[in-house]
């Protein structure tokens, strides 16, 4: 997983100037195309994590019930979110939901309600892909649950109203998994795992760590449940996103208020992949997320990860208590 070519020590540089500006219009284009939006004329939203797998995804076709809209809809603030949480599989219950006619999804993360707010509703809205009458809009952003100021924020926009997504996985493959998207970025000067998850000399765990920080779910779930009632929020196992994908968008279309209609046909376990993959619709093209989705992860030692497994333990036993769910991860 190295994969460095440079000396080490050295973090590999960002992108040339260059290349951020190609990829940004590569966005705003996308956006305009997507939404009927002017997206580069009210203001700009930067490529994500994922924006990878999004180019991919897009470039193939494009639904039907979204050239109808397109055509004659409108654009809405979205009245479903997925709020998180980050590498727990939030693109893949995204593009999944948006298999339904009924669903209407901006595809890159807006992250108005972290990073943009000062931009409006307004410039919210204007990201939107267009629906119809009786059509839902969604947005995923991973980082809102985290955010302090989110639950707020999304309150003030529409009350308890906006119904809240969260994907969830195992605290300790999660943060594995954004360690290796971490490695995947600079595969180079990155520390080894246990550098950056235990304290030199005591080995308490970095809470400071965002990797580590990200899955004490029940300490950031506290401060969505002192706005929203628990109803209101639907906790997704990314497991079972992976094991039974079918299953786990039955239950995200009843909370959602809209048919079944995306079922066992739209998957398929691709082996190449290794993951389940998307069928779209009656003749159309199978699909699997990028390569940012379902990277190898690099081998952590066992201690390590039996340490950071026993601190976790508290934390989820109360997750599972205000979620109402045992996940199982202990
Ligand atoms: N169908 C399918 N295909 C590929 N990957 C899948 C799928 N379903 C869930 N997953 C898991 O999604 C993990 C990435 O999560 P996110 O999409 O939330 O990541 S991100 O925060 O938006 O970057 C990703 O994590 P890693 O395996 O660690 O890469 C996958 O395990």
């Amino acid at each position: 997983l190295s994969g460095c070519c440079e000396k080490a020590g050295q973090i590999q540089p960002d992108p040339s100037p260059s290349r951020r500006r190609d990829e940004q219009v590569h966005l705003e284009v996308y956006l305009e195309a997507r939404s009927g939006s002017a997206a580069g004329d009210k203001g700009r939203i930067e490529r994500t994590s994922d924006a990878e797998d999004e180019g991919e995804l897009y470039g193939d076709g494009v639904l039907l019930h979204e050239d109808e809209a397109a055509e004659n809809g409108s654009q809405s603030l979205p009245q479903a979110i997925i709020i998180g949480v980050k590498k727990a599989g939030t693109r893949a219950l995204l593009e999944a939901l948006r298999q339904h006619p009924l669903v209407r999804a901006l595809g890159a993360e807006a992250h108005f309600f972290d990073r943009h707010y000062g931009r409006g509703l307004h410039w919210y809205r204007s990201l939107m892909p267009k629906s119809l009458p009786g059509q839902l809009t969604m947005e995923k952003t991973p980082s809102y649950f985290v955010t302090r100021e989110a639950p707020g924020r999304i309150w003030a926009m529409a009350g308890t109203r906006t119904k809240l997504l969260v994907v969830v996985r195992d605290p300790v493959t999660r943060a594995v998994s954004d360690y290796a998207q971490t490695l995947a970025k600079r595969p180079c000067g990155t520390p080894p795992f246990e550098a950056l998850a235990f304290r030199n000399g005591s080995g308490a765990v970095q809470i400071g760590w965002s990797a580590v920080r990200i899955g004490l779910y029940a300490r950031h779930l506290e401060r969505w449940l002192r706005l929203f009632p628990r109803h209101r929020l639907l906790f997704v196992s990314g497991e079972r996103l992976i094991a039974d994908p079918a299953a786990e968008l039955a239950r995200a279309q009843t909370f959602l208020g809209i048919p079944q209609l995306v079922t066992t046909q739209h998957f398929y376990f691709d082996s190449a992949k290794g993951f389940p993959c998307l069928r779209r619709g009656a003749g159309g093209r199978p699909h699997c997320l990028g390569k940012s989705k379902g990277r190898p992860h690099p081998r952590v030692p066992p201690e390590a990860l039996q340490r950071l497994r026993e601190f976790y333990r508290p934390f989820n036993l109360k997750f599972y208590q205000m979620a109402g769910h045992d996940f199982g991860w202990d």
